[in-house]
């Protein structure tokens, strides 16, 4: 059978990995065009030297491979450590251009080193535009357009998880609902658009009056809930009533408005009688329908 001559050389050079050989010492015997553009030099300054005088010139002239340090000798150590500790490693790095290789590095059975380079960059920026969209896509999914509160969906999977922890690590955890006093009224005088004004308003105070663990949400219309972790329902009710005074002394302003409004609260701490979430929504729910009884713009506390 005829020998088969296989043109490495030709195959190197028109392969889209970049390839890098080194010897025991570190010291490059081989690298091809894709290699060199990778590190940012020419094959020729590649060749005959060692890994750390063209990492060095790499770092010197900005090029090639990113060196996320300020301390390239320390930098170099610990690559070295690396490469002699292990015969096989994959690792991603990119370039100071933006441009992402997939790397493969092997110890030979001589003690050389291989070292392979597959661009990735497209494979990266779409991995990353995609990790951009659905950072998005989930805010979008939790936010409450009108006043940027957690919606109702994401105020009650908080409340959920606040819950079972509540239960888990028997520790008190309360629930605020509020509904804005006669708001029907500010739509009717005023329209829809400063009503929504409002509604933002209103949101923007319950804000700042919350720890930022606690979670402030959007159940609909003029309907608001706060969760409190690790907050009893005496605490609650100071907390609602700081809210309550709060939004009774703020003047919403618009284009020859003032509008004052009032809000009604309903507070509950979960007891031993609530087997789930729905349960804590309705006690919150019965004290604010108290609340409004009682002549509304008051706290109370189931
Ligand atoms: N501007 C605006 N109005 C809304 C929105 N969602 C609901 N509403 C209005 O809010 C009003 C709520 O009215 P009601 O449920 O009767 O309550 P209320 O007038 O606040 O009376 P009480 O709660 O009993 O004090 C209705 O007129 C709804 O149309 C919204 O997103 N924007």
């Amino acid at each position: 059978m005829a020998e088969i001559q296989i043109p490495f050389e030709e195959i190197m050079d028109e392969t889209a990995v970049a390839v890098g050989m080194m010897d025991k010492y570190f010291v490059y015997q081989y690298c091809n065009n894709k290699m060199a553009e990778l590190l940012g030099l020419p094959v020729k300054s590649i060749l005959g030297r060692k890994q750390s005088e063209v990492i060095s010139e790499m770092y010197a002239k900005s090029v090639g491979v990113k060196i996320d340090s300020d301390d390239l000798k320390a930098w170099l150590e610990n690559v070295e450590r690396m490469q002699s500790s292990t015969t096989e490693r994959q690792f991603i790095t990119d370039t100071v251009d933006g441009r992402f290789f997939k790397m493969q590095r092997m110890t030979l059975s001589d003690g050389g080193h291989v070292v392979l380079g597959m661009d990735i960059t497209e494979l990266e920026v779409a991995k990353q535009q995609l990790t951009q969209l659905n950072e998005v896509l989930h805010e979008q999914a939790t936010t409450d357009e009108l006043t940027g509160l957690s919606n109702r969906r994401a105020l009650f999977d908080k409340v959920t998880i606040e819950f079972n922890r509540a239960k888990r690590l028997l520790t008190p955890l309360s629930l605020l609902i509020l509904d804005i006093d006669f708001f029907k009224k500010v739509n009717d005088n005023y329209g829809h658009p400063v009503g929504d004004r409002v509604i933002s308003q209103v949101a923007d105070v319950l804000q700042k009056e919350v720890r930022e663990y606690d979670l402030v949400g959007r159940l609909g219309g003029e309907e608001y809930a706060v969760v409190l972790p690790n907050t009893d329902a005496k605490q609650a009710g100071v907390v609602a009533e700081r809210m309550r005074l709060s939004i009774e002394n703020t003047t919403i302003e618009g284009e020859q408005i003032h509008i004052k409004v009032t809000c009604s609260f309903g507070v509950a701490e979960i007891c031993a009688s609530h087997n789930d979430v729905d349960d804590v929504f309705l006690s919150a729910d019965k004290a604010l329908y108290k609340a409004k009884q009682n002549g509304r713009n008051k706290v109370v506390v189931a």
